[in-house]
């Protein structure tokens, strides 16, 4: 589990720094309290570190060694001051630390906790500099590399768009006016944006000192969602990375919503329809087969009557996750609403997708709900429709024959 690292030498306000950030995270937080204790600390422990918060002047290292040490180790860090000093942020923002406070109680707690968050989040992340010079792509990941971001490089049009398409990961490009090849960053912010839209990647140009303000205005015209001119102030450059990237965060977190059941944290019935198109779309090229199932639970109203809607909650829950555990990842299992769920399964024969469904039935059987005292025996009916169709409503239709078979003959049934 990745963890702060909270480096402070006054216990009152180590303690009061700790419970201030329990109030607003769940990471785990470590502690040290001299700069012996940091370098032991580290030796072990530096893996787990995504982020240091640091009282400057620290027992056993007034001069600031704290900080040389956290950035030896690569380890994004926050330092913070009593008071405010220009000398020191001088010094810090030349090491490159990204980000300089005031130990005032619950001073800057709002941007340090976005600043917190959005380190975390950067750990997971990949930024892609585009830029003619070695020089300043390496000067950028260093940079980047401090706000906990790892990067990759290119210098051209070619390599940006063959790196964009194999990481997955890149959630942001920087690209300079100016980069190796025919074409300007500002031509290249055009040619992904036309695969890669504002909604699944974000875009910063940069501009150099003393161009045309013209030229910025053509970054976001193409499609950058913000520019920032040379040389700028690391701060800066933080600063419209995270607004950039949370706004990314908001329409994924967005996106992910609508199409994710949140009570059982299954996709719901329109992911089903969006994914299924691929599934059918490949089925139908290599002439192979689906297999799509329709799920429901049997006398599902007798659970909810009898026990109340929380616990019928609860087995749908459970019913959701014996779902997950039996298929693979790359299977499509959906909550289609109410008690009905559904799972489409490619490139099976008939008899090994009945031997699944079956088995599927047989866990539901085996496994009751069971919580503080109360017992519940579970079972489903199946309705297996085997083949293709040009369209995800036709194959559930006649899916749903089977599942009325299934119901009619007594529940507890696949039929296929
Ligand atoms: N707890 C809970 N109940 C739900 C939810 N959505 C639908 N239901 C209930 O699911 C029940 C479905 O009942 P019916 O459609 O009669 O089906 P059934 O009782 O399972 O009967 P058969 O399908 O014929 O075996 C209703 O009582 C709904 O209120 C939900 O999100 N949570």
């Amino acid at each position: 589990m990745k963890k702060i690292l909270l480096i402070e030498d006054n216990p009152q306000l180590l303690k009061n720094k700790i419970e201030e950030l329990r109030k607003n995270f769940t990471y785990s937080i470590d502690s040290v309290e001299n700069f012996e204790q940091l370098q032991e600390y580290l030796a072990i422990n530096k893996e787990n570190v995504f982020i240091a918060l640091l009282d400057y002047f620290l027992d056993g290292a007034m001069e600031g060694q704290s900080v040389d040490l956290l950035l030896e180790h690569k380890i994004p860090t926050i330092v913070y001051t009593q008071e405010y000093s220009a000398e020191i942020r001088e010094i810090l923002l030349d090491k490159c630390v990204f980000e300089y406070l005031i130990k005032k109680p619950n001073s800057d707690l709002l941007y340090s906790t976005r600043l917190i968050e959005r380190v975390y989040k950067n750990s997971f992340i990949k930024a892609l500099i585009v830029d003619g010079s070695e020089t300043f792509r390496n000067k950028l990941a260093k940079n980047l590399k401090q706000f906990g971001l790892d990067s990759l490089q290119s210098s051209d049009a070619k390599t940006t768009l063959e790196l964009l398409k194999t990481h997955a990961d890149i959630q942001l490009v920087l690209i300079d006016l100016d980069i190796s090849g025919d074409i300007q960053g500002v031509e290249l912010v055009e040619d992904i944006r036309e695969q890669f839209p504002s909604t699944m990647l974000g875009i910063l140009g940069i501009t150099p000192h003393g161009y045309n303000s013209q030229l910025s205005i053509e970054f976001l015209k193409k499609g950058a969602n913000d520019f920032i001119t040379k040389p700028f102030v690391k701060e800066q450059l933080n600063l419209r990375i995270m607004q950039v990237l949370e706004v990314l965060d908001t329409i994924k977190e967005k996106n992910i919503e609508a199409i994710i059941d949140p009570l059982t944290q299954l996709k719901n019935r329109r992911a089903l329809e969006t994914e299924s198109k691929q599934m059918i779309q490949s089925a139908l090229i290599s002439n192979s087969r689906l297999s799509v199932a329709m799920i429901d639970i049997d006398h599902f109203k007798q659970v909810n009557d009898t026990y109340g809607h929380i616990i019928g909650d609860d087995v749908l829950r459970l019913i959701s996750q014996i779902l997950k555990s039996n298929f693979r990842k790359k299977d499509l299992i959906t909550r289609n609403g109410g008690e009905e769920f559904c799972v489409v399964l490619d490139d099976l024969s008939l008899k090994k997708a009945i031997d699944l469904f079956e088995n599927l039935r047989q866990k539901i059987e085996s496994t009751p709900y069971e919580n503080e005292g109360v017992k519940i025996n579970i079972t489903v009916s199946i309705g297996l429709f085997h083949g293709i169709q040009n369209d995800i409503t036709s194959m559930l239709i006649l899916a749903d024959e089977k599942l009325y078979m299934a119901k009619n003959n007594g529940r507890n049934k696949l039929v296929s």
